[in-house]
């Protein structure tokens, strides 16, 4: 057979040839015809492709991350990454860089609010509103002393008050920087409180973006309890992603790191280093280190940490990152695992996750449909947890195989920061009924992780009476495994009566900021939802 010898010979080139006494006329009409003919074509190719995609979907393993805010769920997320994700885990690591400092100076700054209340209680009454208003710290304060009230102020003696009067004039750049990294980090730094509700609503209405942000998921009527039933907005439907300020972080950082030193090293050729970009949170906390640490360290300051209550009104991290103030405060500071775990900053919306559970290679029953890659690569959804966020997470429940629910078994004695009329433990037992009669997730394996066991142990050896806050426990010992086992007996009674088929109760103690026993709980876990779906032949879609 004769193969073509140049391209006039091959068929397909001389089908495809336009005609050769072609006017400009037909030319112009010809490449008209093609250019729509490739649209067409580019549009089906979309659409086979969003096609592909929603079945790929459709057809993963999928988990929901539920609980109150502040119960562990985003923490309980980077410990999956942690464990079978490493390599994005250290990817991101350097951008957690600014939540972090942004965690410590809040702290600090709630520490200096409490040296002013103490040092001029006039001038700091009128001040007040701003370590638990504006700023926005998670908890409400526990009743501390009125400022102002001679009886509730400590005696300073005169020859510290100039000194600490000094120590704070000195600091007074970290509100600049806790301004700097809020913004920097967007509406995720705001958490959702009785006074930063009205101020996320106020801004709503004059359409400010980060209060577009910060509302993500806050339905029309406020505050809600629990799930509510009714159709969330379109706004509260769509995924948020969760990179926006983590890889904006990351590049900042990078850039930091190697303006720091330049001096010593050449910048690689090509490199255009921005110095306008540079990070001057960074070099505002270096130049503060020292004095955060005497402010911290001193004995004067320490009781009026603990007269003003500061801690139990900020997160359950801040004693962390405060007790590593010169190793955070430092230029060249760099975040290690444990330090990502304690970070904190809110979730906003439902964030997606793809996780590859793969550990032992095993491959899905052939039955069930998954491709080896969807049995492994679960997609897991993190969303925001306070009573304003969860009409957001009603569209995720259809076909939802396993639902991961956090309860910080802790926070007996503590009150919800949207809505300090309620307790804590109360509003997570409420949530927990609802998600176990909920219709939509009857097909899915509910996991309880009973968090935030640590505090739970310290609270109780500190003498906090659990009966005191729940009469319902009478005269039980006040010790962890009693309380423990109690508690693990109301999640168990409720899911078994309220469930519309049988289910099977999965329950575990956890302290999800200790990365090693979190990652046994999760390899447990994991293989219970392949085995009770594998049991339930009904839920593959
Ligand atoms: N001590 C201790 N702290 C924990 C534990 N679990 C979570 N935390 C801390 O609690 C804070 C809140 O945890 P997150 O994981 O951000 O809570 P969340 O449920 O995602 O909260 P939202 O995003 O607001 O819904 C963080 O500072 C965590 O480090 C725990 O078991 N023990
Ligand atoms: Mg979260």
């Amino acid at each position: 057979m004769r193969l073509p010898t140049n391209e006039s010979d091959d068929p397909l080139t001389r089908a495809l040839a336009p005609p050769p006494n072609e006017t400009a006329e037909e030319r112009a009409a010809r490449v008209k015809k093609e250019i729509e003919a490739q649209r067409v074509s580019d549009e089906i190719d979309e659409a086979i492709k969003l096609e592909k995609n929603a079945q790929r979907k459709k057809r993963a393993m999928r988990m929901l991350l539920l609980g109150q805010s502040e119960s562990g769920k985003s923490t309980t997320l980077k410990n999956m990454q942690l464990a079978y994700a490493p390599r994005t885990f250290a990817a991101e690591r350097v951008s957690w860089r600014a939540v972090i400092q942004l965690n410590l100076v809040r702290s600090i700054n709630a520490v200096l609010d409490a040296l002013s209340s103490e040092l001029s209680p006039v001038e700091a009454s009128s001040k007040s509103s701003y370590l638990f208003g504006s700023s926005g710290l998670s908890k409400p304060p526990s009743p501390g002393p009125e400022p102002g009230n001679s009886s509730g102020i400590l005696e300073i003696p005169q020859d510290r008050r100039a000194a600490l009067m000094k120590l704070k004039l000195r600091l007074a750049p970290l509100r600049q920087v806790e301004a700097d990294l809020k913004a920097r980090l967007g509406a995720g730094t705001e958490e959702i409180t009785e006074a930063t509700l009205g101020t996320l609503r106020s801004a709503e209405g004059r359409g400010s973006m980060d209060a577009e942000n910060a509302l993500s998921g806050l339905a029309d009527d406020g505050v809600m309890p629990c799930v509510p039933s009714r159709k969330p907005n379109p706004k509260e439907v769509f995924v948020r992603s969760h990179r926006d300020w983590k890889e904006k972080e990351k590049a900042r950082t990078k850039l930091s790191l190697v303006s720091l030193n330049q001096s010593s090293r050449p910048v690689s050729p090509g490199f255009s280093l921005d110095l306008s970009d540079r990070d001057s949170a960074t070099d505002v906390l270096a130049g503060c280190a020292e004095d955060m640490e005497s402010l911290w360290r001193d004995s004067v300051v320490s009781e009026i940490v603990k007269h003003r209550k500061v801690m139990s009104g900020l997160w359950d991290s801040a004693d962390y990152f405060l007790a590593s103030i010169s190793r955070i405060a430092s230029r060249d500071y760099e975040p290690t695992n444990d330090d990502v775990l304690r970070a904190r900053i809110r979730t906003l919306g439902v964030q997606e996750y793809t996780i590859p559970f793969e550990t032992s290679g095993e491959s899905p029953p052939p039955h069930l449909g998954f491709s080896k890659r969807d049995w492994h690569e679960w997609k897991v959804y993190d969303v925001g947890g306070s009573r304003t966020s969860r009409a957001a997470w009603i569209p995720y429940f259809t076909d939802v195989h396993a639902v991961l629910f956090l309860a910080p078994i802790s926070a007996f004695d503590e009150r919800l920061a949207e809505d300090k009329r309620v307790n804590r433990l109360e509003d997570t037992f409420l949530l927990w009924q609802e998600i176990c009669k909920n219709e939509l997730l009857k097909n899915a394996v509910i996991i309880l992780f009973m968090n935030k066991c640590d505090i739970l142990k310290r609270k109780l050896e500190a003498g906090v009476q659990v009966n005191k806050h729940m009469t319902s426990y009478g005269a039980r010992d006040n010790e962890v495994t009693a309380f423990a086992k109690y508690i693990q007996h109301k999640f168990k009674e409720l899911l078994i009566s309220l469930s519309p088929e049988k289910r099977m109760f999965y329950g575990f103690l956890t302290t999800v900021i200790d990365a090693t026993a979190t990652a046994k709980t999760l390899a447990s876990v994991r293989d219970g939802i392949l085995q009770a779906n594998l049991r339930n032949a009904n839920f593959v879609a």
